[in-house]
Order: C-alpha cells, then sequence, then structure tokens
C-alpha cells in the first residue's frame, strides 16, 4: 500500500512486478477502485511492472472538493507515473480511465507508448445526462443511482453471480464528492478532435452488454486512431475485466506480447 503526495492531495496506488519489467499502468472507472483489475493481473504475462491507483475521490486516495477537471484527473496521474518512474508505458484505461488515456497521450507521448481504450469513447454521454446524474447523487447519496448503474456495469446474468454484491457494495462505497467530481470531468470531457490526432498503436475492448459506453461508441473512438484494434467481448457488460477475466485477460495480453511482452 503506497501513498504519493501532490500538494495537498494523496493518491494511493500500487506498483507490482520486476522493476525492469515492461510498464503497464491501469486506470479504472467512475465508481470503482483499482480492486478493478485484480481478476485478471494473474493471467497476464509475468515480465510486466505494473502500476495501479485509485484516482482522486476513489478508494483509498483523498477526496478533495469537487468538481474536478479532466485536466486534474489527467494531471494527477501525469504527476503520479513522474513520481514513480514510470514512462513510455501501455496506458490501459477503462471508461473515465480511457478518457485519462487520451488525454495523456495527447499531452505526454513520452509517458504512452500504446494504449488500450477499454469501454470508453473520446466523448461519453451529454452534459443534461450527466448533470441528472448528479442532481440525483447530491439529492439521495450513490443509493439513488446504484440500480441503473449496475445495469449498465454488468450482464442480467451477472446479477445472481456471488461476487455481484461486492462490486455494488464498492460502488455505494464511492464518495458522493468524489462520484460527482469526476462525473463533472467527464461531462466537460470531448475529445474527438484530440485523438483524432494520436498516432500509436491501440487496441479498443468493448462489451456487448455495456449499457455506459456501448460497443458503437467505443469502436467510433478507435476508428478516430488508425491501425486502432478492435474487440469485442460476448455476453459482457461495462466491466469486461470482472465479468469476462479470461476472455479479458486473453485479449490484454496477445496485445502486450505484440508490444514486446513475455
Ligand atoms: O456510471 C456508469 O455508467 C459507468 C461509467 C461511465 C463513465 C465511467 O467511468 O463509468
Amino acid at each position: 500500500m503506497h501513498m504519493a503526495q501532490f500538494g495537498d492531495l494523496r493518491l494511493h496506488y500500487d506498483v507490482t512486478g520486476p522493476e525492469d519489467g515492461m510498464p503497464v499502468v491501469f486506470a479504472n472507472s467512475l465508481g470503482t477502485d483499482y480492486r478493478l483489475w485484480d481478476k485478471i493481473l494473474p493471467m497476464l504475462p509475468a515480465d510486466l511492472r505494473i502500476l495501479r491507483f485509485d484516482k482522486r475521490g476513489h478508494g483509498l486516495s483523498d477526496v478533495p472538493d469537487g468538481p474536478y477537471s479532466m485536466g486534474a484527473l489527467i494531471s494527477d496521474t501525469e504527476k503520479l507515473m513522474d513520481h514513480t518512474g514510470f514512462k513510455d508505458a501501455i496506458f490501459v484505461g477503462l471508461s473515465i480511465g480511457g478518457m485519462i488515456a487520451q488525454g495523456l497521450a495527447a499531452k505526454r507521448l513520452d509517458l504512452v507508448r500504446a494504449m488500450v481504450l477499454s469501454n470508453t469513447g473520446a466523448k461519453i454521454g451529454t452534459r443534461d445526462m450527466w448533470a441528472d446524474r448528479v442532481a440525483a447523487v447530491n439529492e439521495g447519496g450513490l443509493a439513488s443511482v446504484v440500480d441503473p448503474t449496475m445495469d449498465r456495469w454488468f450482464s442480467k446474468p451477472f446479477h445472481a453471480d456471488p461476487e455481484f454484491p461486492a462490486w455494488r457494495n464498492m460502488f455505494l462505497r464511492t464518495p458522493s464528492m468524489g462520484w460527482t467530481g469526476c462525473a463533472a470531468a467527464i461531462a466537460g470531457t470531448d475529445f474527438i478532435s484530440s485523438t483524432s490526432g494520436l498516432r500509436l498503436p491501440t487496441l479498443a475492448i468493448a462489451g456487448s452488454e455495456d449499457g455506459s459506453t456501448p460497443p458503437d461508441l467505443v469502436f467510433e473512438t478507435a476508428d478516430l486512431i488508425p491501425g486502432a484494434q478492435k474487440e469485442l467481448i460476448r455476453g459482457a457488460g461495462h466491466l469486461p475485466c470482472v465479468e469476462k477475466p479470461v476472455e479479458y485477460a486473453a485479449i490484454l495480453s496477445a496485445f502486450l506480447k505484440a508490444q514486446g511482452a513475455g
């Protein structure tokens, strides 16, 4: 367990793997902490140096007053990578984590050699949609939006999985300020133009049952980047690394190996 301090903000992170391993950074989604990746890490090549972290407002990181900007989330990530010595990394971002990947690649290409855009978009939803959700959370907390969120996160059959209540609890225990702060960052982000200018190896992963970032959105974003590879995981919602970890790890491992891993 590690904390890095940048001014008033402390971020919780974890580094594993050999010091000379291929650097890979994982950035998770809205309402999750870095345990999002727990199931797939043991299935990836062994020679990876892995950085995971809880973005501001999530997990064990600090919860500054919101709203947050996407620029602040990208800057936090940049500082954490500089702090931990991660550069020229493969950046795996899911949902808002994939937005951070796109923004970081546009700003600091020295940090990002390749991207995995998982269940994300250059633009996710509309300002009105996010404003409605933020208003609901300000009024009734995350409990007021948990059921539709779980429907977007997971396919119907996974709702009966013994693990499902744990993911529901992870969402419910996210600080409301952390969630609304990051929701505001998503609402204010449109990376269509900047992502169109990116030229780096990219893998896009979508879940056929994803109610947050449906396959069309994920693949339209991938199509902005020449040569981007597109993979669809059937039977998975917004978090295929949780719902279909074997399939997810296989797709990710093949991409990592193509970039030179194990
Ligand atoms: O709440 C959702 O629909 C899930 C989500 C959207 C953006 C993100 O990071 O998670």
